[in-house]
C-alpha cells in the first residue's frame, strides 16, 4: 500500500479513505441487492411455471401489467392469452380489486353470456366506477333495473316507427351535413382533415337525435365545440382514469373535489344541465298534445308515456340515466369502428376496389334516368343487399375492436361470480371471482379463426356471396346473451349507409406518416385520430363500374 502511495500522483490518506469506505459500504450493499437478485430471480421461475405470469408478493401480477399498458396492452394480453390456452387467473395488488379469471375461450364466453347468465352479473366495482356519470342507467345496471329497461328499450328499438327516424335523422344528417363538411374540406387539397373527429361529431348528433329527440350540432361547417359534447367527451374521459387508479384514492379526490374528480364532478354537471333542459322542455312539449309531439319516438319521449310498477312516472333522474347510457353507448362506437375501417382500406386498396364493384353494382339496379337526376342518396333496400360491405365492416370489427365494460381495468369486459361455479374448459371459479374477456385478442385466436387470423380478410364471412353472421361467442364485438348490443341493426346500417356515401363519392387517402395507434379509452379510439385527404371520385372513375353511357 505504502508502494503504491509512493508512485501514486495521488495523495495517500485521500486514497485510503475511499478505498476503506468502498469496502465497507459497497460490499453490504452489493450482497442485498445479490440477495434480491436471487429472489426475483428464483421467484420469477418458480412463479412462471405455474401462472405464466410472475406474482410478486404485495403487487401480485401487476409489473407485468403495467409492461403492458406501457406498450401495447392489447397485443400484451392476446399473447398472454394464447400463451396460457385461452383462460388464465390475473392476480393484481392485495389491496386491489384487480384480480379474476381471463377468458378467450368461446364454450366459457357462451355459458357466462347466455346458458349461466343469471350466475354472473356486472358486480359492485364496475358499477361504482360508473355510478356518477350513468347513474342507474342500462349499461350500469344488473337484475330488475336493467331488465325493465332492456324490455322498454328493446321493444322501441324493434319497432316500425323508431327505425323510420333512425333511418330518416341518418339521411338528413349525412347528406346535409356530412358530406358539405367533407366536400369543403376536400377543396382544402394540401391539409389533411381528422375523419375520426368528423365521424364522431356525426354519431354523436345521431344518437342525441334517438334518446333526446335534439340534434345538438356537432357536426357542422366550420366544426366548432359544442358545450353539452365537450362535457360528454371529458366526463367519459375522466371515469375512464378511474380504471386505472386505486378505489381508495379516487374515492379519496372525489370526496376533497379535487384533480381529476373535480373535472369530472363538472363535467357531469354539464350533461346534466343539458339533459334536465331537454326534459323540461319536452314535459311542456307533451302537456300541450299537438301533433309534433304526438309523432315523436325518441327514446326519452317513450319512457315519458309510460309509468313504473307503482303507477307513477318515471323521475327525472331516472330519465337523464337512460339518455345519458343510450348516448355513451351509440356515441363513439360506430365512428372509432369507421375510423378503422377507412385505415384498413387504405392498407388494402384492392378490397375498397370490390366494394366500389358491390355499391356501382347495386346502384345499377336503379333506372338510367333516375341515376342522372341528382345525388345518389342510397335506400335502405340498397344498404341491406351490400354484402360485402357488411363483411369487410364486421372484419374490421373481429380486427379491431375493443370495449372497456363492465368492471375492469383493461380493455375487456366483464362480470362477478354471484355463486361458486365451474367454466365448461374446467376452470374453478370461486363466488365473487371478477371474470374478465378480451374482445380483441378473441378476434386474433388462431383456435377461433384458423391460421390467417391476424389478416384483413372480408371473404370470411361470405358464403356464396351471401353475409353469414358468426357466432356471438366467437365474435363478441357485439357481447352475446340476454345482453346482445341492442343498436347492433342500426349500427351496422348506420356504418354501412355512411361508408358506402363516402366511398361512392371520395377516395380517402390516409395521410403520409400518419402515426396509428390505439388509445385507452372506453372505445378503441385511434390516439391520433385518423388524418386523411379526400380525393373526389370523377365520372369517368365511377362510370368504369356502373357501366352507364353520359
Ligand atoms: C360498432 C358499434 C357498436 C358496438 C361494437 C357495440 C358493442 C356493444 C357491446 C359489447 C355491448 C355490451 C356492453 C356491456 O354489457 O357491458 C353493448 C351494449 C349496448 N349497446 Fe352497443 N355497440 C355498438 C353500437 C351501439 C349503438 C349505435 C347503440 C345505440 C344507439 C348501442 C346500444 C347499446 C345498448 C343500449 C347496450 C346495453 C345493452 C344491455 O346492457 O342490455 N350500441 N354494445
Amino acid at each position: 500500500m505504502n508502494k503504491l502511495n509512493n508512485n501514486s500522483s495521488f495523495p495517500a490518506t485521500k486514497i485510503d479513505i475511499s478505498s476503506h469506505a468502498f469496502s465497507m459500504q459497497d460490499i453490504q450493499t452489493l450482497e442485498i441487492f445479490l440477495a434480491i437478485a436471487v429472489f426475483i430471480m428464483i421467484h420469477s421461475l418458480r412463479q412462471k411455471k405455474y401462472h405464466g405470469l410472475p406474482v410478486w408478493p404485495i403487487v401480485g401480477m401487476f409489473p407485468s401489467l403495467i409492461f403492458g399498458l406501457r406498450k401495447n396492452i392489447h397485443e400484451w394480453l392476446t399473447t398472454t392469452v394464447i400463451h396460457q390456452n385461452g383462460t388464465f387467473y390475473f392476480k393484481g395488488p392485495w389491496f386491489s380489486n384487480v384480480h379474476g379469471v381471463v377468458t378467450s375461450e368461446p364454450r366459457n364466453l357462451e355459458y357466462l353470456l347466455k346458458s349461466n347468465f343469471s350466475n354472473f352479473p356486472k358486480g359492485d366495482y364496475f358499477r361504482n366506477i360508473l355510478k356518477d356519470f350513468l347513474g342507474d342507467g342500462i349499461f350500469n345496471a344488473d337484475n330488475d333495473t336493467w331488465q325493465k329497461q332492456r324490455k322498454t328499450a328493446s321493444i322501441e328499438f324493434h319497432s316500425a316507427k323508431f327505425r323510420q327516424l333512425t333511418v330518416d335523422s341518418l339521411l338528413e344528417l349525412v347528406h346535409q351535413r356530412l358530406i358539405p363538411v367533407l366536400e369543403e374540406e376536400s377543396l382544402k387539397k394540401c391539409e389533411p382533415i381528422d375523419l375520426q373527429d368528423v365521424l364522431l361529431r356525426l354519431t354523436f348528433d345521431n344518437v342525441c337525435m334517438i334518446a333526446f329527440g335534439v340534434d345538438p350540432g356537432c357536426l357542422s361547417l366550420g366544426l366548432s365545440e359544442v358545450p353539452f359534447a365537450c362535457a360528454f367527451e371529458q366526463a367519459t374521459e375522466a371515469t375512464v382514469l378511474r380504471f386505472l387508479t386505486p378505489t381508495c384514492i379516487w374515492k379519496t379526490m372525489r370526496y376533497l373535489n379535487i384533480g381529476v374528480e373535480k373535472k369530472l364532478k363538472e363535467s357531469i354537471t354539464g350533461v346534466n344541465k343539458f339533459a334536465d333542459e331537454v326534459i323540461r322542455t319536452r314535459k311542456k312539449e307533451l302537456a300541450l298534445e299537438d301533433d309534433i309531439s304526438k309523432h315523436k319516438s325518441d327514446l326519452l319521449t317513450v319512457f315519458m308515456r309510460l309509468k313504473d310498477e307503482n303507477g307513477n312516472p318515471f323521475s327525472d333522474k331516472f330519465l337523464r340515466d337512460i339518455c345519458v347510457n343510450f348516448i355513451l353507448a351509440g356515441r363513439d362506437t360506430s365512428s372509432v369502428a369507421l375510423s378503422w375501417f377507412f385505415w384498413l382500406l387504405d392498407q388494402h386498396p384492392h378490397i375498397e376496389e370490390k366494394i366500389l364493384e358491390e355499391i356501382c353494382r347495386i346502384i345499377r339496379e336503379r333506372d338510367v334516368g333516375e341515376l342522372k337526376k341528382g345525388p345518389v342518396i342510397f335506400r335502405p333496400e340498397e344498404i341491406k343487399k351490400m354484402d360485402f360491405l357488411q363483411a369487410a365492416i364486421s372484419e374490421t370489427l373481429r380486427l379491431k375492436y375493443d370495449l372497456i365494460a363492465s368492471h375492469s381495468i383493461i380493455y375487456v369486459k366483464t362480470s362477478k361470480v354471484a355463486e361458486d361455479d365451474v367454466f365448461p374448459d374446467g376452470t374453478v371459479l370461486k363466488k365473487g371471482t371478477n371474470i374478465i374477456y378480451t374482445i380483441y385478442a378473441m378476434g386474433r385466436m388462431e383456435a377461433i379463426w384458423g391460421k390467417d387470423c391476424r389478416e384483413y380478410k372480408p371473404e370470411r364471412w361470405l358464403k356464396d356471396g351471401r353475409f353469414m353472421s358468426e357466432s356471438a361467442y366467437k365474435f363478441t364485438a357485439f357481447n352475446g346473451g340476454p345482453r346482445l348490443c341492442l343498436g347492433k341493426d342500426f349500427a351496422n346500417y348506420q356504418m354501412k349507409f355512411v361508408a358506402a356515401s363516402i366511398m361512392y363519392r371520395y377516395h380517402v387517402k390516409v395521410a403520409k406518416n400518419h402515426p396509428v395507434e390505439p388509445k385507452f379509452a372506453l372505445t378503441m379510439y385511434l390516439k391520433h385520430g385518423l388524418k386523411i385527404n379526400l380525393i373526389r371520385r370523377d365520372e369517368a372513375q365511377l362510370h368504369k363500374y356502373l357501366r352507364v353511357k353520359c
